[in-house]
């Protein structure tokens, strides 16, 4: 699973990027200063079952800090966009393909309407704008892989019989679609079955139905620490009403607290509304802190940054922490390591899809599941749950 973070340039992807996972990249104030993509491990974090158990977990795949498990997912950064990049304005819009396996795409906009479309310093520019821009933009990218031979592809598809779902998820497995998202996309449009007699509206349709579905996106509205109430409130309001979540954020103080904390000057755990010094530091750089703590986590309750990495995971790709165990009574592996692992699941996945997940061997001779918080046995048609804890019972040659 990717996470990719994008937008028009200098609205701050890399600040938000670096922030997210620590990895340190040229952040600067003028557009293009990313050209090659940025690629890190972030986290996303979720209450950890240990808090409510009482146990003190030994994690393999994950982290562990003050009762909450953080679990790592890949992040990629990449070039700003500009109005026209499918026409090869700017960087073009090439360097998109690095996104092709994003299963979710984190949009930031300059909520202080400071930088212009092309990325340019401006007094004013509305960034309800840069939302319908990038949408368009990210058609186009998917249009273009979808364009590369259709005809031929489209005649073949007639001529051979070929079931339109696959063989059109085949032409997209490159960005990752899969037939079920094909399937949904037609339908949502009430496409013909016949792809000979798709115009190239119907194409850009459907490339903008496959976005929606394939690459969910969620609003970063960054720099808040710099924007009014008003601004924020209104791209809020905008965001939402074209069916966006939208969160306030502050990459850049996200990032001097994490920094902060990585040199042991506070401690600050990712998300929280606080943190707390240390050792002594600078005036100048306590003078920062204080600053963030009033400007930034007092207004809006955190930098945001952590809401927006998990709301993509949690809500957007629904996704659910579950943590597989061996012996239910003792929340133990084979080797008597309390809950060493978590898998994040799709939300309505059985004990059976878990048991694949851990291993295959583990799927194909699965019988049964015991839900170790309930002590109950559970069978294939159990949904799996948020936090869920479970033992898997399966018959291994
Ligand atoms: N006030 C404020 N400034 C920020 C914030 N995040 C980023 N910036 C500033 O915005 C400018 C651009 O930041 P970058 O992270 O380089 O932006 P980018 O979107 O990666 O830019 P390109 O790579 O050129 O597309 C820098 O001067 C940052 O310090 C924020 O939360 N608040
Ligand atoms: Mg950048």
């Amino acid at each position: 699973m990717e996470i990719g973070v994008v937008g028009k340039p200098n609205v701050g992807k890399s600040t938000f990027f670096s922030a997210a996972t620590l990895v340190d990249v040229d952040i600067a104030n003028y557009p293009f200063t990313t050209i090659e993509a940025n690629v890190g491990v972030t986290y996303v974090i979720a209450e950890h079952p240990c808090k409510e158990l009482g146990c003190k977990p030994n994690p393999q795949n994950y982290e562990y800090r003050n009762g909450l498990a953080l679990i790592p997912v890949k992040m990629i950064d990449v070039a700003g966009l500009v109005p026209g990049a499918h026409e090869g304005r700017g960087l073009g819009n090439k360097f998109l393909d690095d996104l092709r396996m994003a299963s979710v795409l984190i949009h930031v906009v300059d909520a202080t309407g400071k930088t212009d479309a092309e990325g340019q310093p401006t007094d004013y520019h509305d960034p309800v704008d840069d939302i319908e821009f990038l949408e368009k933009e990210i058609n186009y990218w998917i249009y273009g892989i979808l364009k590369k031979n259709w005809d031929k592809f489209a005649k073949r598809i007639k001529l051979q019989r070929i079931p339109l779902e696959r063989a059109i998820a085949e032409h997209l497995s490159g960005i990752g679609v899969s037939e079920n998202d094909v399937w949904a996309a037609i339908h949502n449009l009430g496409l013909g079955d016949d792809p000979t007699g798709w115009r190239d509206e119907d194409l850009l349709a459907f490339a903008s139905a496959i976005r929606r579905i394939n690459k969910p996106m969620i609003i970063a509205a960054n720099k808040a620490d710099a924007a009014s109430d008003e601004q924020i409130e209104r791209l809020r309001r905008e965001g939402e009403r074209r069916g966006y979540i939208v969160v306030p954020t502050s990459a850049a103080a996200e990032l001097t607290l994490r920094k902060a904390a990585k040199a042991g000057f506070i401690d600050y755990v990712p998300g929280s509304s606080d943190f707390k010094i240390l050792k002594p530091m600078s005036s100048k750089q306590e003078k920062a802190l204080k600053l963030i703590r009033e400007r930034v986590l007092e207004r809006f309750g955190s930098t945001g940054v952590q809401e927006v990495i998990n709301r993509a995971v949690f809500e957007l790709l629904g996704l659910i922490p579950v943590y597989p165990v061996e012996d239910e009574n003792k929340l133990t592996d084979g080797f008597g390591n309390v809950l060493p692992h978590v898998h994040l699941m799709k939300r309505g996945s059985t004990p059976r899809d878990l048991a694949y997940k851990v291993h295959t061997d583990l799927g194909e001779g699965f019988l049964y599941a015991v839900n170790a918080k309930t002590k109950r046995r559970v069978g294939e048609d159990y949904e799996l749950e948020f936090n869920d804890i479970i033992k898997i019972v399966a018959v291994t040659r």
